[in-house]
């Protein structure tokens, strides 16, 4: 690890691998430890002085985040950075919904926060989420053609063509708050 940055420690929680290989490109990049989220303890976290939490969405939710909801007055004197990763684009009401059903008021107040976008593969889906995404599609299907939003369009063209939107260089903001020194 390079001496300009403290003991950073990345987490992740992922279905389907969009949100491992967003965590593995970023402890990569910084040289920091990397585990998958049942595989760490809280006190281990305690040792880190930089936590990165990634998980990916499902339903609204960021997988896995309770780890740091639960033990957010443990954590809050370190620089914790959250990332989620989902098939919405990163826009900035998305990103407040995800912020709203993820954060308690004093985690926004102090997480510093990003969404990636993953990818969406409906073939490869399990048979529950399968279930739920092709209620979603009958959901949007429903609505008139013109009353559909840019989101919805997409995603309705997600379940004919797999979509895989990973890209290495979304990291990069992610990178510059680890390598910032300011909380
Ligand atoms: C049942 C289900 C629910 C989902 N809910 C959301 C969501 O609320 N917001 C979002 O942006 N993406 C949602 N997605 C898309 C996933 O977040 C996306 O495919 C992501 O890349 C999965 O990451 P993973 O490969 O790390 O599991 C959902 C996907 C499924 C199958």
């Amino acid at each position: 690890m390079s001496d300009n940055i403290n003991k950073v420690v990345v987490i992740y929680k992922s279905k389907y691998g969009s949100a491992q290989r967003y965590a593995q490109w970023i402890a990569d990049e910084v040289k920091a430890d990397l585990f998958e989220r049942s595989k760490i303890t809280l006190n281990d976290i305690l040792k880190y002085d930089t936590i990165v939490y990634g998980g990916s969405l499902y339903a609204a939710g960021i997988l896995g985040i309770s780890l740091i909801k639960k033990n957010f007055d443990k954590l809050k004197d370190k620089k914790v950075i959250v990332f989620s990763v989902g098939a919405s684009p990163a826009h900035p009401e998305a990103i407040n919904d995800i912020i709203n059903n993820n954060f308690t008021e004093e985690m926004k107040g102090k997480v510093h926060f990003f969404h990636l976008r993953g990818g969406f593969n409906y073939k490869k889906l399990n048979p529950i989420d399968k279930i739920l995404m092709y209620l979603l599609k009958k959901k949007i299907e429903h609505k008139k053609p013109d009353e559909l939003t840019e989101d919805e369009k997409g995603m309705l063209a997600c379940y004919k063509h797999p979509a895989d939107w990973t890209n290495k260089k979304s990291i990069n903001p992610i990178i510059e708050s680890i390598k910032s020194r300011i909380k």
